[in-house]
């Protein structure tokens, strides 16, 4: 192998009293897709934040194709070297593409695009910069309008956007941060076919995932990070699946694979129902669904599965009170929920655990007791008051109840790792005991380990007489659900119940089955799967 494209070496980071990274490493080859795993909180967006000059290490050191990394704040140097997409968007949402790939490129006259430069007062040529900006998306193979407003875009054409621009600066290693946690399957395969091609054009990748298959489909290596230490690097090749998490864990007997087909639960029989909890009928809300009705009772987890364009998360949305729909009806515990009226539903007993917990879910500099008890603080004191001490010792509970990692309480909860504020959200959801939880992929950004511990707690609950929708297209979230009710352009295309394939519902989710179709399939195929 030739010079590594990056090699961070004995890295320290600390924050405060924590210590985020202990003498950790990476090394990554030309036109490799290296792979970097670990529990929440192990250290990996640290890492990047070091490698993509964010922030600088207290000791050891990085360089790039040899060289020592640019100095923090030469943000010009670093561009040339790195690039980072991340979940959420970098790019400026009211501008056009063709102005988000030459921002802080003053001038587009200039023969080279690698570097920052020309006079400021040069004024902006639209036409040329549309132009400039048409060759480079093709040079990419981005096929994306550059008049589009980045707005417009979807998750996908905005990550190619962002990786056509960070090339465009002559970086050749990018790192990709959980980039598939806002993708349907579609989406992902394009991203991955993307990617392959880079790489055989030399393009490095640091690939961050919470979804370990991906990491067998697309990675070449894979590094383990544990408790802020490097573990191992090794082809992925050469580590199976049981190895790969107990390296990440540190503890054998590892849980069963992600995506293993055809595993099944019991499920709960029509008997073992208790009341409707949730019922949605005839619900519409134009552009998004149309007449969706749906019922989940006490002691029922219910999966509500679909692509991004299915109007399932808008659905679950609606049952949180977040739109108003056109025609139909919710209940909850039998009782009419006024449309569109937030406090209407959480008043009614519906916990909601939301999409985006950046947009939607967390308040960043207030702490993680703030953030879990934001729901309850009617609980938190006498006559509208809230008692710190209270506060404190029902986060605590929570804390524990949802093994959340943080130093303490009062810690606010930018200071957590992403995972861990994801379990922040779910414990604010349920914190009020909701009768129905509606958690929209809720797994997002959670550990294989946590990931199980969460769908578990979403279990109890329904064991203890409420009940759940999970909205989610990932068949491990889905897998523990009693039913499936699988959405496809804004209708319900097919219910599942316990038992299904992998197979099954995924066609569901693109269209290609409908209830009757299932139900055919379902009597030719008797007895198949109980
Ligand atoms: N700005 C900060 N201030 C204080 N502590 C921090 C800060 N950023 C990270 N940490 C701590 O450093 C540790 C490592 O966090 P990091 O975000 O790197 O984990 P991660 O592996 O990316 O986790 P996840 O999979 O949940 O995203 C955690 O204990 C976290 O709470």
């Amino acid at each position: 192998m030739g010079v590594p494209v990056v090699e961070a070496v004995g890295v320290t980071k600390r924050f405060g009293a924590t210590v985020a990274l202990r003498e950790a490493g990476i090394t990554v080859e030309a036109g490799e897709s290296h792979a970097l795993v670990g529990r929440n909180g192990a250290g990996k967006s640290t890492l990047v934040s070091l490698l993509t000059g964010l922030q600088q290490p207290d000791a050891g050191s990085i360089r790039f194709a040899g060289e020592p990394a640019p100095a923090v704040g030469d943000t010009a140097a670093w561009r040339g070297k790195v690039a980072c997409v991340y979940q959420r968007s970098t790019v400026v949402p009211d501008l056009t593409v063709a102005e988000n790939l030459f921002l802080n490129r003053q001038s587009v006259n200039r023969q080279s695009s690698n570097r920052q430069g020309g006079s400021a007062l040069r004024p902006i040529r639209w036409r040329a910069l549309r132009a400039r900006a048409a060759e480079l998306l093709a040079e990419y193979g981005v096929d994306v309008d550059p008049g589009a407003r980045i707005a417009r875009l979807t998750v996908e054409q905005r990550q190619f956007v962002e990786i056509a621009r960070a090339l465009s600066f002559g970086a050749r290693f990018i790192v990709l941060d959980e980039p598939t946690a806002k993708l349907d399957a579609r989406g992902i395969e394009r991203l991955f076919a993307k990617l392959r091609e880079l790489q055989a054009q030399g393009v490095a990748f640091l690939f961050i995932s919470h979804h370990l298959q991906e990491v067998y489909d697309l990675c070449t290596r894979v590094t383990v990070f544990r408790d802020a230490r490097h573990i191992l690097t090794a082809p992925v090749a050469e580590l199976g699946h049981d190895a790969l998490v107990e390296a990440m864990t540190g503890e054998s007997g590892a849980p069963a694979p992600a995506g293993t087909v055809g595993m099944v639960r019991a499920g709960r029989s029509d008997a073992g129902r208790g009341a409707a909890l949730l019922e949605v009928d005839g619900l519409t809300l134009p552009g998004s669904f149309a007449d969706v009705s749906l019922t989940v009772c006490a002691g029922e987890v219910v999966g509500l599965a679909g692509a991004t364009a299915s109007g399932c998360v808008q659905l679950g949305e609606t049952v949180a009170g977040l739109h108003r729909p056109r025609g139909g009806r919710i209940a909850v515990g039998g009782r009419g929920l006024r449309p569109g009226d937030i406090p209407a539903a959480l008043s009614a007993g519906v916990g909601f655990v939301p999409e985006d917990r950046h947009l939607q879910g967390l308040v960043a500099n207030r702490s993680v007791a703030e953030n879990a008890t934001l729901t309850v603080t009617d609980q938190l004191g006498p006559y509208g008051t809230v008692l710190p001490a209270r506060t404190r010792a029902f986060a605590r509970r929570m804390i524990d109840d949802l093994d959340i990692r943080t130093p303490d309480a009062v810690t606010p909860v930018a200071a957590l790792s992403g995972g861990n504020q994801q379990k922040v959200v779910v414990a604010r959801a349920l914190a009020t005991e909701p009768r129905v939880l509606v958690a929209i992929r809720p797994t997002n950004g959670v550990d294989v380990k946590s990931k199980e511990f969460l769908l578990g707690r979403f279990r109890r609950h329904a064991d203890e007489g409420h009940a759940a929708l999970i909205v989610s297209d990932e068949l491990d979230d889905l897998r523990g659900c009693d039913r499936v009710v699988a959405m496809f352009h804004g209708r319900v295309a097919a219910e599942f119940p316990a038992g299904w394939s992998d197979d099954q519902v995924v066609a569901a989710m693109e269209g290609l089955t409908t209830s009757e179709q299932h139900e055919t399939k379902e009597r030719s195929a008797h007895g198949g799967h109980d």
